[in-house]
């Protein structure tokens, strides 16, 4: 059997996508504009290019733009207040601006399907993967992201704001904008991935067995 890359890359178009998967990091916050909805639609496909034990697509996104950030912002307040009820709900105004802190929101859904011999935890890292995918998409286009979870995710409350049903969970939301422009050489320092690899060595019979 002849093997065989699966696309002719002795051209600079994979050295300059590496470069650009090497120059991601998040932004915080984003301004507008957002993507357009073509661009939109591109990050979406992406997401659909994440592995997917099963095929079982378990991803959900919901997206939340324009005036509807108004209505979220309400829901992120009634949720403080709610965690404080001996506070005055005032207290729980600046609640609001995550909701204005990016243009777009994309919630992340995972809906599992706990029928499947896939487990759930396989299930989780798709549209971990799939989010991962969106956001290198989402840089790509000079566009900026933020993956965020913060205190609401997890509440009930949150679920029930979102409309999720019972087989769905809620694993943070995709911030997306225009980021700030830079200071030259702002590129936020990564470690040398060689500390987190190390080459395997098949390991003593007697160890192994100990
Ligand atoms: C599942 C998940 C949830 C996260 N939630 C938060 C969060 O709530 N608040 C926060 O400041 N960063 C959160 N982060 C981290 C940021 O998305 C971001 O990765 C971090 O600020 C480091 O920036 P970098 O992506 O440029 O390395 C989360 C990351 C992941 C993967």
């Amino acid at each position: 059997m002849t093997s065989t890359l699966i696309a002719d890359r002795t051209d600079h178009s994979a050295q300059t996508a590496i470069d650009l998967l090497l120059s991601r990091r998040s932004h915080w916050p984003l301004s507008a504009p957002a993507p357009t909805q073509q661009q939109l639609q591109h990050i979406f496909d992406a997401a659909m290019r994440a592995p997917d034990h099963g095929r079982l697509r378990p991803w959900r996104f919901i997206t939340i733009r324009d005036e509807a950030r108004h209505a979220f912002g309400n829901v992120l307040v009634d949720l403080a207040a709610a965690r404080a009820p001996d506070e005055p709900r005032d207290a729980h105004e600046h609640r609001r601006q995550r909701a204005m802190a990016a243009p777009l929101i994309i919630a992340l859904v995972a809906a599992v399907d706990r029928s499947s011999s896939v487990p759930e935890l396989e299930q989780l890292l798709c549209v971990g993967a799939a989010a991962m995918n969106m956001l290198n998409a989402i840089h790509l286009y000079g566009y900026g992201g933020f993956w965020a979870t913060g205190i609401d995710t997890y509440e009930p409350a949150m679920h029930r704001a979102l409309g999720l049903d019972a087989s769905e969970r809620l694993l943070g939301f995709l911030f997306v904008g225009t980021p700030q422009k830079e200071k030259e050489g702002q590129l936020t320092r990564r470690p040398s991935s060689d500390a987190y690899v190390r080459e395997w060595q098949p390991i003593q019979c007697d160890a192994a067995r100990a």
